[in-house]
């Protein structure tokens, strides 16, 4: 893709969520989530993303405040939308917040935030936290409804959710395109993610209007076999790759 010279590439967040899938299978510090964020911004990463899920299985709450107080770099708090993760995002106030929908019994996060059918509370949840200087993100489905709603919702970011482009469904990238254009257009900053690789990235990081791309679990797991290093360094190859 042939863009203007000047189009900056987008950033890359490293979720760590997974180093502290590893300590806790074990209980204990080890590998330590906060070691590893540091370790990905030396590495090239340009923020860092965790997300405290209301079940703990991976991050937990005395990581966010190890996180806010150890890095400089940007940090990005994924989490429910709930009275309790608000709260806790104030008391921490990170750089952002992607709000993410959440069940218990999932895997992963399967879709989107419904942000229409959370109307009635989200945008004052939006407010709150971007009063206190946080910026917003909805994590949300490439769908024209959803990106109207989170820009109406006051958010400053959406980010699209990238999974079922990740599994291959017809017609997912188009969407995506589609998605991020509609939404720059209505002054949304696009952020993209979920099941990013280094086989599948390229043509999401080939879009204009995409600012930063988060990626966690695949980077995670390659970093056993090539390093965190070596991962992160590959990866913003493939990213600048994308742009040329
Ligand atoms: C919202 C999102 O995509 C990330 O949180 C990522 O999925 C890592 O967390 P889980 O693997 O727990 O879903
Ligand atoms: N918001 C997406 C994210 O942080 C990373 O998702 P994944 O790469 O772990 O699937």
């Amino acid at each position: 893709m042939n863009l203007p010279s000047h189009t900056p590439l987008p950033r890359l967040g490293v979720n760590i969520d997974h180093v502290a899938t590893v300590r806790n299978a074990r209980g204990g510090e080890h590998p330590d989530p906060v070691e590893a964020a540091l370790l990905a911004v030396r590495s090239g990463a340009d923020g860092v993303t965790l997300h405290l899920r209301e079940d703990r299985r991976h991050i937990r709450d005395a990581d966010v405040q190890r996180m806010v107080t150890a890095l400089t770099a940007p940090i990005n708090l994924e989490m429910a939308a709930t009275q309790e993760m608000v709260a806790i995002a104030l008391r921490h106030t990170p750089h952002a917040c992607c709000i993410v929908p959440e069940r218990r019994a999932e895997v992963t996060t399967e879709g989107g935030l419904d942000v229409l059918g959370l109307s009635a509370t989200l945008p004052q949840q939006v407010r709150t936290l971007a009063d206190a200087g946080i910026r917003v993100s909805l994590f949300i489905d490439p769908e024209p409804a959803q990106i109207i709603a989170s820009a109406e919702a006051g958010a400053a970011v959406v980010e699209l959710h990238t999974g079922a482009y990740a599994e291959g469904r017809d017609g997912e990238l188009a969407r995506l395109a589609e998605g991020a254009v509609l939404a720059a257009s209505l002054g949304l900053e696009v952020h993209a993610g979920h099941g990013l690789t280094f086989d599948n990235v390229r043509p999401i990081a080939a879009l204009a209007d995409v600012a930063e791309l988060n990626i966690g679990h695949f980077l995670i797991g390659q970093a056993i076999f090539d390093g965190l290093p070596a991962v992160i360094t590959r990866m913003k190859a493939e990213i600048a790759a994308a742009r040329v």
